[in-house]
């Protein structure tokens, strides 16, 4: 293993059923990765042979090859060595099992696995399903993949649920195309900001991606792929139960831990198969730090685009120009509550915010839903803006946004989470 910060031009000669992993970790640092000969693949995507692949800080990589190749690394990277023993042929007998379901539901005309890869935080659940969704795509199918991490997800931004059509495998740098996601606003970085709320939207999505699946009949028989969060005790567990039920699942994979292995096979009925995998030995663990890092990456990645930049507006917006709120008031104790609620029934209510100095830094989703008559909580959002000034004097407030103005008539929901633009 190197870890001493040196300048390099590294070249490694992999074996067959080896990877090679490397972390880039300093700051404002570039590593690129140039696939020499052979053949090559990170996370499932193949490397084109000659192509330069630039990694920027945070980047956690394995170069994983079946027959052996050479790569080229250029650049400071903290972490590089090779790993003989991987995973990968469990990983792939994973695809081959879910590939002989897809074919029955080609040929039956019925609907693909839908697979719900659980496992506690950072053993590499988002990691398999770009794998499984990019071997998939690999075979011309054309999976969903769902992404119910609010944390740490692959789609949209922090904060969100949603679901996603794969036509082409992920981009080595970038991930998956974020062409017309599909996306649902939460507000909260972690399902336990408000579970009444997140157990909802999970369900509005399982119904919108059936739908959408029994109208296009190549994805309806790839199935849909769905990453959870890290979240897998007590009340944790349960929403992980909610999850299957909602989208029907037919296979849950269960990475690294037994006990949660152990719990859903007694748990989910016969007809769901639940695979216990070992998690990859590379797999990263990060820190809070890290992860707030990682979802502020995210959001900054939403308005200035990554390897193409992209141009946002900022503009004023007067105050009474806007209809803002916020889903979920205050809990109260059933007591409390008036006649008839119950204090669940707080957790959904949609509550108006005065705009103020309390918006600075948040992000707003910008919601189909043009008032309070539509169903707002079960609306899907067509994007989001960020507050970056507010002006009480003039009771305006500047607002990032991806399009030129005006802001689109319809409400907005204020989300926990924050951006600061140090554009
Ligand atoms: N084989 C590997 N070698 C090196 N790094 C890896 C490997 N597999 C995954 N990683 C990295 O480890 C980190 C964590 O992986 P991943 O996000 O898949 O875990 P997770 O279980 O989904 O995490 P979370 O708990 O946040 O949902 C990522 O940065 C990923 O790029």
């Amino acid at each position: 293993m190197s870890d001493d910060k040196t300048p390099t031009n590294q070249e490694f000669k992999l074996e067959p059923d080896s990877e090679l992993r490397f972390e880039v970790e300093s700051k404002n640092e570039k590593v690129t990765l140039e696939l020499k000969s052979g053949v090559a693949e990170v996370f499932g995507t193949e490397l084109v042979k000659g192509k330069l692949y630039t990694f920027t800080t945070g980047a956690k990589i394995a170069v994983f090859t079946w027959r052996g190749c050479v790569v080229e690394l250029k650049g400071k990277v903290d972490v590089s060595y090779v790993a003989k023993e991987t995973p990968q042929v469990m990983y792939l007998n994973a695809h081959a099992c879910l590939e002989k379901l897809r074919e029955k539901a080609g040929e039956e005309n019925s609907r693909g696995p839908i697979t719900m890869v659980v496992g506690p935080t950072d053993v590499g659940k988002s990691t398999l399903c770009r794998l499984l969704l990019n071997y998939a795509v690999r075979m011309g199918r054309r999976p969903v993949f769902v992404d119910l991490d609010v944390g740490q997800g692959q789609i949209s931004i922090p904060g969100t649920i949603g679901a996603l059509l794969v036509e082409r495998p992920a981009s080595v740098e970038e991930g998956f195309s974020q062409q017309a996601p599909l996306v649902y606003h939460f507000g909260h970085k972690a399902p336990n900001g408000n579970l009444t709320l997140y157990n909802i939207l999970v369900t509005r999505l399982a119904e919108e991606v059936q739908e959408r699946m029994q109208a296009n009949r190549r994805a309806n028989a790839s199935g849909v792929m769905i990453n959870t969060c890290g979240w897998v005790k007590g009340d944790g567990y349960k929403h992980l139960t909610h999850v299957a039920q909602a989208f029907e699942v037919d296979v849950i994979i269960v990475l690294d831990q037994e006990r949660l292995y152990n719990e859903l096979v007694r748990d989910m009925p016969a007809f769901v198969k639940v695979v216990f995998l070992p998690k990859n030995g590379g797999v990263v663990e990060r820190s809070s730090g890290a992860r707030a890092e990682a979802r502020d990456a995210r959001v900054r990645e939403y308005f200035y685009g990554m390897r193409s930049p992209l141009y946002p507006h900022s503009f004023d917006v007067r105050f009474n120009e806007t209809k803002i709120y916020k889903i979920g008031a205050p809990s109260l104790p059933d007591s409390c509550m008036p006649l008839g609620m119950k204090a669940e029934d707080n957790h959904t209510k949609l509550v108006a915010v005065s705009a103020g100095t309390n918006l600075l830094h948040h992000v707003l989703a910008v919601s189909f839903a043009a008032s309070t008559e539509d169903d707002v909580i079960r609306s899907n959002v067509a994007g989001f803006i960020c507050v970056t000034n507010v002006d009480m004097e003039r009771q305006t407030m500047t607002v990032l946004c991806p399009q030129p103005r005006p802001l689109p008539k319809t409400l907005l929901l204020l989300s926990d989470i924050q951006f600061m633009d140090s554009h």
